[in-house]
């Protein structure tokens, strides 16, 4: 990926970041990559997932899906990282694939019903990811998803893999059912996993070219280094920290092409889930380019200057040409092409926030396949932990999840959690219709 931080200078933007500024910044850049460097050296817990594009072997990933690689659907069911990394890379190549991809990554039961009754489950492959094997929204789907698979009379255990630590309920599960199963690997947060079998195995059943993505994230890999201005990851994670000190605690991820609306949710759990902590951390929005001009775009352009928009440009889509029209004030679109079209609104929107003195960073891909998208995934990792020392956060954890969880289990009886008394003492002030 290429980055582009001019519309988040000073001279264009406010907040915006002078370049003497960045270049003070480069030398805490500097520093922040000989601890990333270190980290990776030593397989320490989260560096490790930037050594992931020559950790993962995509034969054992390729091996163990063999059973079910003649799937016309499959459902992964996980959730968090334990989703989203897959998710962005089948959405983002679902053209390419005649398989299904579905996540069930949340317990909503009208919705998980109506996947499970509208998909033949004989042709259906399941996809059980969850590092730690107790995450439980995953459990209780997988148990519903079992049920569904036995009731039609369909035999799970030949249709079933498993991503999972080293011990946990998963593991027992597949080891007592003699799953195909794949270990999570050590010392990688499940937000940084997707390139991963966490995030490979979904790819390979969907027959895409493993290889191509560890590729792009290796060829990313490469660019890792002291400066700023010689890294495009970094340069994307120094600028967003800087305008975060500025004042722009807001970060709109916006993928200009509808194949990469699932990685600004990806995105969205990275940044949030490793950034906020210690009343730190800059929000990240989702949204999508062209659609939320028609959306967003007045706040972005005209709202408080608390906000970063990140475009990410595709690069070159397959066109398909706009008809000629008789409509006199549509004709200048007629033998253009929607790709064209879609350029051109990325580039007027990028142009219209600069006017306004909105700070705007550009990543700009070649394409959306394999490749490129391997080293969107892993420069944005690398953007996220360069960010995190720059914070001075614990990037890898995520302790503030745990108190839900808690208060979930006490709900549902599964223990005495003091959470859940919490959630009885709810302040109440109802408005009732
Ligand atoms: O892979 P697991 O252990 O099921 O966790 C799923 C997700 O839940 C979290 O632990 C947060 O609760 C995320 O960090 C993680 O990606």
């Amino acid at each position: 990926m290429n980055v582009d931080i001019g519309n988040a200078l000073a001279s264009v933007a406010s907040p915006g970041v002078s370049k003497d500024s960045l270049e003070r910044l480069d030398e805490h850049v500097a520093d922040a990559h000989e601890r990333i460097e270190g980290g990776m050296a030593n397989a320490e817990h989260g560096y490790e997932a930037l050594n992931l594009p020559r950790r993962t072997d995509p034969d054992e990933i390729r091996s163990a899906v063999e059973p079910v690689a003649d799937a016309d659907a499959l459902l992964t069911v996980g959730i968090g990282g334990s989703a989203l990394g897959a998710a962005t890379i089948t959405d983002a190549l679902a053209d390419e694939s005649d398989t299904e991809a579905i996540y069930l990554d949340n317990v909503d039961p009208e919705w998980i019903t109506g996947h499970l009754e509208r998909l033949d489950l004989e042709n259906t492959a399941i996809n059980v990811v969850s590092r730690s094997g107790t995450t439980a929204e995953t459990l209780a789907n997988f148990l519903v998803v079992r049920e569904a698979f036995e009731s039609a009379g369909v035999d799970w255990t030949e249709r079933t893999i498993v991503t999972t630590g080293e011990a946990g309920p998963l593991r027992e599960l597949s080891d007592r059912h003699d799953l195909p199963s794949l270990k999570v690997p050590d010392g990688v947060p499940g937000r940084f996993s997707a390139l991963s079998a966490v995030g490979l195995v979904a790819a390979e059943v969907c027959g895409h070219d493993l290889e191509a993505l560890l590729e792009g994230a290796a060829a990313e890999a490469e660019t890792l280094s002291g400066s700023l201005f010689d890294c495009p990851a970094y340069a994307y994670g120094a600028t967003t920290y800087a305008l975060d000190q500025r004042g722009a605690g807001v970060n709109a991820m916006v993928p200009y092409a509808e194949s990469l609306e699932t990685y600004a949710e990806w995105f969205a759990q990275l940044w949030a889930e490793s950034l906020g902590k210690d009343d730190l951390g800059q929000t990240p929005a989702r949204a999508l380019g062209v659609t939320d001009q028609h959306s967003q775009l007045q706040l972005y352009r005209a709202g408080p200057r608390d906000k970063l928009v990140t475009f990410v440009s595709p690069g070159d889509l397959e066109d398909r040409e706009i008809p000629e029209t008789d409509v006199e004030d549509l004709s200048y679109l007629g033998g253009t092409g929607l790709g064209e079209l879609l350029e051109a609104e990325f580039e007027a929107t990028e142009a219209s926030l600069a006017a306004a003195g909105r700070p705007n960073v550009r990543i700009e891909l070649e394409g959306v396949d394999e490749y490129e998208l391997g080293g969107l995934l892993y420069g944005m990792e690398a953007a996220t932990v360069l960010a995190g020392e720059l914070y001075g956060v614990n990037t890898f954890e995520q302790p503030a999840v745990e108190w839900a969880k808690k208060a979930t289990r006490g709900l549902l009886g599964g223990g005495d959690f003091e959470e859940a008394d919490a959630v009885a003492e709810k302040t109440a002030l109802r408005i009732e219709r």
